[in-house]
């Protein structure tokens, strides 16, 4: 999709608000145009020095219009806000909603924040658009207003209007893919230097070493180096354009003054026309200032949709209707022939995996590094799905259950993953109502975690930092061990577990996630051999295929 494309897709949902800014727009612009023809009037009454009723009446009328047209500005303020509010929300819904929802195979070659951080650009977005459908919308008419009005007073005027617009036209088309482009290459520097910056705050323990302190400022330089270029670059376009259309200025004042002079002069118009054509070109001048200013911000809007709609292209996971739905039972999963490669490499990583997983078993994946364990864990749990061979749930086809309701009965728990931003008991709920207290403080004390809340002065109700920074490594891997058993999964996949909590401890925890009477399927990728006493099966993976 074009970055125009997606302009027009932005405005098309909001039909009716910009309609209503359009039509206010006219209405002001019409009242402007009053203005000029009544000030003509009023200097035609002075000069015959006559202060009568009627000059009076339209000075009112004029003075009105002024107000008039400011009432205009002020509904279409109301009405641009409304629009900029609904921009910032639709937005950040949009992000909320399909981080959770892309397909990892499409995700994976991304770094998920720094996609998050292009959700600044809305802001751009909503600034530029209110300001291009405000000044800009208005400008653009005022300069058509103004040039049918001058036609008013000779024809020759429409040729000359005429001959304006084709050439402000070709002005914009000159420019405008360059215009876009180098906006583009700049934004793309831009968010690159920001993610840099991210890593470096990250990393910070690392780099408070002199010589990754170096190659982190090094790193800098390259990329502002970079940022600088395409800054330059987008600039000799705003310069070239803002040669031309300084030329066009000159043309169209020189042209319409001395068109005008020619007409007084030869007694075609008299002063008081002259100066209300004065003030239209003067209107006409500012108006063109403003394009201007408004192209430059065009290329800045097109350029942030094109940075978030690069985020809203991801694909989504499928959402469809599953023919079953799951049991209350604890989920079995079969697989035959199953095999994946990734889809930027013509490599298997995954080759024809048979395995059976029974309702109710504990599961253990071993096998060295780069093996495919996770990759396997990820298929199961259909994160990605497999390229050939078959899965089943319960004995079925698993595309004959929704990934919604798959997702909703089981619980994963990655390597990466860690604590959000939000208070304990946010994070093992998730703000779940039918989760009693007496059932959390057991399922803490059952996980090794309860000693350590009641530690805390604030208890449940205490603030964790993003990734849990005044948490220790353990007492992490237990809060989202106990998310995962309150979530009440069926089946639970745990990659790398309590393998920073204290061995006793780990020993109690395995007891109880192993315990026969628990109501789930598990699976677990661990090099903790009392992970392996205690699951009642185990697979060992090898180059990506399933040994004996
Ligand atoms: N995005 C990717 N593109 C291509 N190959 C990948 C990608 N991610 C992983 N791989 C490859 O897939 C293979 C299996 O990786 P996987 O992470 O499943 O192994 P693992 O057994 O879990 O490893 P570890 O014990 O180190 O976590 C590895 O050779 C890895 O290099």
């Amino acid at each position: 999709m074009t970055p125009f494309k997606r302009f027009r897709g932005l405005l098309k949902v909001d039909k009716k608000d910009i309609y209503q800014i359009f039509l206010y727009s006219i209405l002001a612009g019409v009242i402007s145009l009053s203005l000029p023809l009544g000030i003509q009037s009023i200097v035609n009454f002075l000069q015959a020095g006559k202060v009568s009723t009627s000059w009076i009446v339209l000075v009112i009328i004029v003075v009105l219009g002024v107000a008039m047209v400011g009432v205009f500005r002020i509904m279409q303020y109301r009405i641009t806000e409304n629009l900029q509010q609904k921009i910032f929300v639709r937005s950040s819904f949009e992000f909320a909603y399909r981080f959770p929802k892309m397909k990892f195979s499409k995700l994976y070659p991304y770094l998920p924040e720094e996609l998050a951080n292009r959700f600044f650009d809305t802001l751009n977005v909503q600034k530029g658009v209110s300001k291009l459908l405000l000044d800009i919308s208005g400008a653009a008419l005022q300069v058509i207003f103004g040039i049918i009005l001058l036609s008013l007073y000779h024809s020759f005027f429409i040729l000359f209007g005429m001959m304006l617009i084709v050439l402000l036209y070709l002005i914009f088309r000159l420019n405008f893919s360059s215009g876009v482009a180098t906006s583009l290459k700049e934004s793309n520097y831009k968010y690159k230097v920001a993610h840099w910056l991210q890593e470096i705050a990250r990393n910070h323990m690392s780099f408070k070493n002199k010589r990754v302190f170096n190659f982190s400022l090094d790193k800098n330089d390259d990329l502002v180096g970079g940022y600088l270029k395409g800054r330059e670059s987008h600039f000799d376009i705003l310069r070239r354009q803002f040669i031309q259309l300084t030329g066009f200025k000159v043309l169209m004042t020189a042209g319409l003054l001395i068109i005008g002079g020619l007409l007084v002069l030869n007694q075609q118009m008299n002063i008081g026309q002259f100066v209300a054509a004065e003030i239209i070109i003067l209107n006409i001048t500012n108006a063109v200032e403003k394009l201007f200013s408004g192209t430059e911000l065009f290329y800045d809007v097109l350029a942030s949709l094109e940075k978030i709609g690069k985020v809203m292209d991801i694909e989504l996971d499928a959402e469809e209707e599953g023919q079953y739905k799951l049991n209350e039972k604890p989920i079995a999963i079969e697989t035959r022939g199953l095999s994946y490669k990734f889809p930027d490499s013509d490599q298997f990583v995954l080759k024809d995996v048979s395995m059976e997983i029974a309702q109710g078993d504990r599961i253990l994946i071993e096998g060295p590094n780069g093996s495919g364990k996770t990759t396997l864990a990820r298929l199961l749990s259909r994160v990605i799905e497999p390229t050939e061979g078959m899965l089943y749930i319960n004995g079925t086809n698993y595309k004959k259950y929704s990934l919604e309701d798959f997702r909703f009965n089981i619980s994963t728990i990655n390597v990466n993953d860690n604590v959000f931003e939000g208070t304990i008991l946010e994070n093992i709920t998730c703000k779940n109502p039918d989760i009693s207290l007496a059932r959390i403080v057991s399922v803490m004390e059952d996980l090794k975690l309860a000693e350590y809340i009641k530690s805390l002065p604030n208890g449940l109700d205490t603030k964790v930092h993003s990734g849990g920074k005044q948490l220790s490594s353990s007492i992490v891997e237990k809060i989202l061990l106990v998310r995962c058993v309150l979530s009440d999964p069926r089946m639970i996949f745990l990659e790398e577990p309590l393998e920073n909590v204290d061995k006793d401890s780990a020993k109690e925890i395995i007891d109880y996630m192993t315990a026969k009477d628990k109501p789930w399927t598990l699976v677990v990728i661990s090099k903790n051999p009392y992970w392996k006493s205690k699951c009642n099966k185990s697979f060992y993976m090898e180059q990506g295929t399933l040994k004996n």
